[in-house]
């Protein structure tokens, strides 16, 4: 099934617009598995379990696998996933980005290997960089826009020739040339909602995934706000904030308690937003 269509349905499933980032570090896990890397695929079914009803996707962030040698608990969390919770969209976060063939690489390890059903891209290499992956039919793209760390202005709040800054530029091409068959999303972050209202109006329909509520201190309202719209779908993303709310044997049901919150506030928010925008 193409992602976009796995992603409404899970949302409208669950009534969520939240997902769970899978961002495992054991020197946070609780007592008992603390410290342990062999326990991060048992840390994260835990999660798994405990939320999968609220979420309208998973997004595991492969470093934190890669760094403990770990990517064999990748695999088998992936497996894991589409076992016990079929209908909910896995996100590979990799926002990978190489000229061609090692491009192609990267696509078979993102949806071969790991069977995601969407990967985050970064576009900085230029289409030919995006390509190989839109190999893989149903397959979700997406493409590092506005991202939501500080730095993130460095070079994405250059402006270009046109006066549009280099974020804006990725929009408008995410929403048309490049987006040959309506597989590319792009990725904002929640700490820069006014930037995320102008990404939401050069690209009035793809769907954005949005880190920085939790942790980073984002207003899960306001993004609401900026980027929602029943046609036009959001992802939004929190993992430290949901993962490590508690550190004690109850841990996977105080990441339950806090997904639930964060779930509730954004599905207020959408009732909130006047009629005409929503
Ligand atoms: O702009 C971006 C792009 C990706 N991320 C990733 O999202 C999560 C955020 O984790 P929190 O604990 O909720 O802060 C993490 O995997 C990042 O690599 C991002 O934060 N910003």
């Amino acid at each position: 099934m193409h992602f976009a269509s796995q992603l409404a349905r899970a949302c409208a499933r669950h009534e969520s617009l939240l997902c769970v980032g899978l961002d495992p570090d054991p020197a946070k896990f609780p007592a008992g598995l603390r410290g342990d890397p062999s326990r991060i695929f048992d840390f994260c079914a835990r999660i798994v379990d405990a939320t999968k009803d609220l979420v309208c996707a998973f997004k595991p962030q492969i470093a934190y696998f890669a760094a403990h040698r770990a990517e064999d608990q990748l695999e088998q969390l992936m497996a894991y996933l589409r076992r016990n919770a079929p209908e909910v969209p896995v996100i590979l976060d990799a926002k990978r980005g190489d000229i061609g063939n090692t491009a192609e690489q990267y696509a078979r390890e993102a949806f071969e290997r790991y069977q995601a059903d969407a990967v985050t891209l970064s576009p900085y290499m230029g289409f030919d960089s995006i390509e190989p992956y839109l190999k893989y039919d149903g397959k979700g793209l997406i493409l590092l826009c506005r991202t939501s760390n500080p730095g993130g202005s460095d070079l994405q709040f250059q402006p270009l020739a046109n006066g549009e800054r280099l974020f804006e530029e990725v929009a408008r091409l995410a929403a048309g040339k490049w987006n040959r068959d309506g597989r590319l999303g792009l990725v904002v972050g929640a700490t820069f909602p006014a930037e995320l209202a102008r990404v939401r109006e050069l690209a009035p329909t793809l769907p954005l995934l949005i880190p920085g509520v939790g942790a980073q201190g984002g207003d899960a309202a306001a993004t609401v706000q900026a980027g929602w719209r029943p046609d036009a779908p959001i992802i939004v993303s929190s993992s430290r904030a949901v993962l490590y709310a508690g550190s004690g044997e109850d841990f996977a049901q105080q990441a339950r308690t806090v997904a639930q919150a964060t779930r509730l506030e954004l599905q207020a928010a959408q009732k909130a937003l006047p009629a005409r925008l929503s």
